[in-house]
């Protein structure tokens, strides 16, 4: 289960944060050696801050075992022919990372093994960089001999879009019954900055596709927009921002809102910090009634589609019918210019072989 995790206690902030400054998939830096550590250092203390507001720390890792279990539980008596199914988590910045994995599978004796991204988009920000990490390790020689097969993305899933639509159910709930209607859902999703965007990364599509498959499930009885959130530093992002959208919303006279994130799976800084302190503040000073849609975390419609789309796929490549990665996955980004994505893709396309 690939993803990029967050610092279970505080004082993990600041290996956290140079771990995701070094990747030069998601932030390729001048000098990134040496930059990376100084940014990282200097950030430490404000995000630290966010992780001391939210209770001291991630629940990522938590839910993901959590998930992993309930999935692999059910996954035993869906496809009893390759039970027994165990999950292991990588993440990208913080521990378990995918070396430790890697030694931890190769000594569990592992012979065929699904990365499986936990982003239901993908970007190559974002699975990409961890399926570019994976390709890394097994080239030099740290994976063991594993058949590898991937599944990079699920952000129409109709299990995934049920779940998240369930919690937009319960979140409207809230509303008193005169009101339910007109409550806007507010999609908010990670931005891009735009040189990704403009070098054709899938990310933006698909994150589109999750919330108009949603929409469709949940009848388009309300209006709805989706925005984006958690830019960093000073070049351009993909808009519109969150915190604008609330404030042109009540400006409109639109003060029933439901924030709904939809790129991630389980609570993060960005919807226990931005979504729920600093937005429902904002909110709460320009006469709004915000509610927040749940993350999924421990939904079991949720844990049960991870094991479907597992299943499914493990069925599908077992006979042949797909082959080890999507074909979307074959595609480069028309404007891509790393080098390690098109020996990633070529080392994967041969993974199961
Ligand atoms: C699908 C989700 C995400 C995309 C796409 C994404 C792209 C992306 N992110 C950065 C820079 C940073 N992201 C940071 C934290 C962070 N990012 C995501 C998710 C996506 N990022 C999450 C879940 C988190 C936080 C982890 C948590 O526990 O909440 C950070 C660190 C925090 C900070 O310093 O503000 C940075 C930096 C870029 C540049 C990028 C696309 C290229
Ligand atoms: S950046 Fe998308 S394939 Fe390299
Ligand atoms: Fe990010």
């Amino acid at each position: 289960m690939m993803n990029m995790g967050g610092p279970s206690t505080v004082p993990e902030v600041h290996d956290f944060l140079k771990n995701l400054f070094m990747d030069g998939d998601l932030i390729p830096l001048p000098f990134q050696r040496f930059l990376a550590p100084l940014i990282a250092k200097r950030r430490t203390p404000r995000i630290e801050q966010q992780y001391t507001d939210i209770g001291g720390g991630s629940p990522i890792l938590r839910y993901t075992q959590l998930q992993g279990e309930g999935m692999c539980a059910l996954l035993d008596e869906m496809n009893p022919e390759s039970a027994p199914h165990k999950s292991y988590v990588a993440f990208r910045y913080a521990r378990p990372m995918t070396d430790e994995t890697a030694r931890q599978m190769k000594a569990d004796g592992v012979k065929r093994a699904v990365a499986f991204t936990q982003y239901p988009q993908y970007s190559c920000s974002t699975t990409g960089s961890s399926l570019n990490e994976l390709y890394r390790k097994g080239k030099a020689g740290e994976l063991g001999d594993v058949e590898w097969s991937v599944i990079d993305r699920w952000g129409t899933h109709p299990g995934f879009v049920e779940s998240v639509a369930q919690r937009i159910e319960a979140a409207l709930q809230k509303f008193d019954p005169s009101k339910r209607n007109e409550a806007v859902l507010l999609f908010s999703a990670h931005s891009l900055p735009m040189s990704v965007v403009n070098r054709g990364d899938p990310y933006i599509l698909e994150v589109s596709a999750s919330v108009s498959s949603v929409m469709e499930r949940l009848g388009n009885r309300n209006p709805y927009r989706l925005v984006w959130q958690s830019q960093v530093g000073p070049s351009a992002w993909m808009g519109m921002q969150t915190s604008e959208a609330l404030k042109g919303l009540a400006r409109l006279g639109k003060k029933e809102v439901v924030l709904v994130p939809i790129a991630f799976t389980s609570d993060h800084i960005e919807t226990l910090y931005e979504l729920d302190l600093e937005y429902a503040k904002e909110g709460e000073e320009l006469g709004m009634e915000i509610h927040r849609a749940e993350s999924l975390n421990d939904s079991p419609v949720f844990i049960k589609t991870l094991a479907d789309i597992v299943s499914q796929h493990l069925k599908e490549y077992t006979s042949g019918k797909v082959g080890p990665t999507s074909v979307q996955l074959g595609l480069r980004c028309p404007g891509c210019t790393n080098a390690t994505c098109g020996q990633q893709k070529s080392w994967l396309a041969r993974a199961g072989q």
